[in-house]
């Protein structure tokens, strides 16, 4: 038992010899969640995650002989939890409406059974190492979770419960280690938060995270094991974008990390997801998703440890083999969390009051996104989504500039196309992906070849517009060829027949990879076919003038995700139409003559 010195808001002092760093202890007679974040000779520096008010120098500190830690196991999917892995209806249960502090929980529901099936492979006096699955367990109609070999264990299986019903702290295996230590295994394990869980060897990303947006997947694709960051001014619909990836990506499992952004947002999350259906499933969307929220009730300094108990549950499931989506909303509150702790420690600020480790901690946390071979054997991932809300929607400021060099997808919000509502509101000019080169060649497999020379017309197309409107806000349209003109027209199929996408239309919410591509070539046929008419004399009015480009600007959603075929016919129409239109011309230029 150690003894409180002082207290200094989050941060408290305490005589507490011989307890590293890192390790998790109770605070106060009323038993405060805190970490040890230094030592000074006897004394500890403690990080706690609950309000400290009314807790006062000579009251205990106990030490809990093990680091900040989660409980993996089954039973994670489909909870709330706060920061510090407690689970909120059980917070909310005990406490009412008004949390209160000092609530010890278990992360995992220790009563319910599981129903275990072991590993046929498996047979007693086998040696098994960390990640050998030892069995399996149904957690919910579509995942099954495994039930895995804690990392840093090997030894020989002395013992392996047959198939059957277990609680959580039943013992299922027994190994004896080198050191002829027993060790009892349950189907839960702890791992401390901040320590990655290792695994054989990264593998090459190979496959785009499907989000089913098309300025997400089409323009600046994100590989399964990558890492993205979304900035957005405020109101430019970030939280949108997130539901969307949450709701519609092609991934096992969504961990959501709601930290720090205002209370009432995560009130929505926590009312709107627990309601939405998975499209791949038909089955709620929490039977694969896992929130992790700060409550408003927890101090600045929770966000710190929110972020990464979110990191550590997905990696035990990419450990199982899945792909998984972590959403961090947002990097900047958790940024905001280093920095007041580093201010009530007196470390010097470097930029904006940050300190100077802020860009090592945020490629750290990046770093623990990959595509990898778990020890097991099994190859999963985890995709890093990490928000930020840059002040003033500025976005040199410390931690977007950081952020952005670490990640290689970028999808920046723009305030101008949201005040255009122009949504998602994902600028075209700002954003970048260092993904393409390698979701070219799995477009290819999966969807056309053409994918990447299209794509990058339709960029092309985009910024010859850019430049174009600049001209015509200086001069006027009037000063623009016909061809020009064209160009602008072109620029603007793209934006509206298929970056605009709007998340409330049933239709079009969520666009297959098919889709995606067929609206692409669409749009760029129709203004090939038009530049050739131009080429033939046509006038640019005539083609501007055609109803068959509003049409087209409506495909995305007239056509929903089963009539991609039905979408090619209509391509043929405007082959046909724009063909009509040059015949007609070709014919009245012979009249003329
Ligand atoms: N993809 C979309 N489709 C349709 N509407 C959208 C889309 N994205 C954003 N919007 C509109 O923009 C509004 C603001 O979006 P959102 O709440 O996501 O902004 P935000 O950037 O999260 O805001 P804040 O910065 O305050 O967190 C939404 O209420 C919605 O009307």
């Amino acid at each position: 038992m150690g003894k409180l010195l002082e207290v200094n808001g989050p941060l408290v002092r305490a005589r507490l010899p011989q307890v590293p760093t890192g390790e998790q202890v109770k605070v106060g007679k009323i038993g405060l969640v805190g970490e040890v974040i230094g030592r000074e000779g006897e004394e500890a520096l403690i990080q706690v995650y609950e309000a400290t008010e009314s807790v006062r120098p000579g009251e205990a500190v106990e030490p809990l002989g093990y680091p900040l830690s989660v409980e993996l196991g089954p039973g994670l999917l489909g909870q709330i939890f706060d920061g510090i892995q407690r689970p909120l209806d059980r917070i909310l249960e005990v406490s009412g409406d008004r949390i209160s502090r000092g609530i010890q929980l278990q992360g995992l529901d220790q009563e319910r059974v599981w129903h275990f099936q072991p590993n046929p492979q498996l047979t007693t006096g086998m040696t098994v190492t960390g990640g050998v699955q030892l069995g399996a367990v149904p957690e919910t109609p579509t995942i099954e979770h495994r039930i895995l070999v804690p990392p840093e264990l090997s030894g020989e299986l002395l013992e392996l419960v047959g198939e059957g019903d277990y609680p959580l702290a039943e013992v299922i295996a027994r190994v004896r280690t080198r050191d002829n230590r027993l060790h009892d295994l349950t189907l839960s394990h702890r791992w401390p938060v901040r320590k990655f869980r290792p695994y054989r060897q990264r593998e090459y990303s190979v496959a785009p995270l499907i989000t089913g947006q098309r300025i997400l997947d089409t323009f600046f694709p994100l590989l399964k094991g990558s890492k993205a960051a979304v900035p957005g001014p405020f109101g430019a619909g970030k939280t949108i974008v997130q539901h969307q990836i949450a709701r519609w990506s092609n991934a096992d499992i969504v961990i959501y990390v709601g930290c720090g952004e205002r209370g009432n947002e995560l009130v929505e999350v926590l009312d709107s997801f627990p309601q939405l259906t998975d499209p791949h499933t038909g089955r709620s969307l929490m039977e694969r998703t896992l929130l992790v929220a700060n409550t408003s009730n927890m101090p600045v300094v929770a966000r710190e440890a929110s972020l990464y108990v979110g990191v550590t549950l997905g990696e035990y499931y990419r450990d199982q083999g899945y792909d998984v989506v972590i959403v961090a909303d947002s990097t900047s509150r958790w940024a905001e969390a280093l920095r007041e702790v580093a201010g009530r420690l007196g470390q010097m600020p470097v930029e904006e009051g940050y300190p100077a480790y802020l860009a090592s901690r945020l490629a750290a946390f990046y770093e623990r996104a990959g595509r990898v071979q778990a020890l097991g054997g099994k190859v999963g991932s985890v995709t890093l989504i990490g928000a930020v809300s840059p002040p003033g929607g500025d976005f040199s400021e410390p931690v977007t500039s950081h952020t952005k060099e670490i990640v290689g997808t970028f999808w920046a919000l723009s305030k101008e196309l949201a005040d255009a509502r122009h949504y998602p509101a994902v600028s075209w000019t700002e954003s970048f992906s260092d993904d393409i080169p390698v979701a070219a060649r799995w477009w290819a497999e999966h969807i056309d070849k053409r994918w990447q020379a299209e794509r990058a017309e339709a960029m092309t197309l985009l910024t010859q517009a850019e430049e174009l409107s600049r001209i015509v806000n200086l001069v006027g349209p009037e000063a623009l060829s016909g061809t020009q003109r064209w160009v602008l027209e072109g620029a603007a199929l793209i934006k509206e027949g298929v970056l605009q996408q709007s998340a409330l239309d049933p239709v079009d919410s969520f666009c297959t990879p098919e889709k995606q591509f067929a609206l692409l070539e669409l749009m760029l046929q129709l203004y090939h076919r038009g530049t050739e008419l131009l080429e033939r004399g046509v006038p640019v009015q005539e083609l501007l003038g055609l109803p068959i480009l509003a049409r087209a600007k409506r495909c995305k959603s007239d056509y929903d995700n089963t009539k991609v075929e039905k979408l090619r016919d209509f391509a043929k129409t405007i082959r046909e139409e724009f063909d009509r239109l040059g015949m007609e011309y070709a014919e009245a230029g012979k009249h003329s003559e």
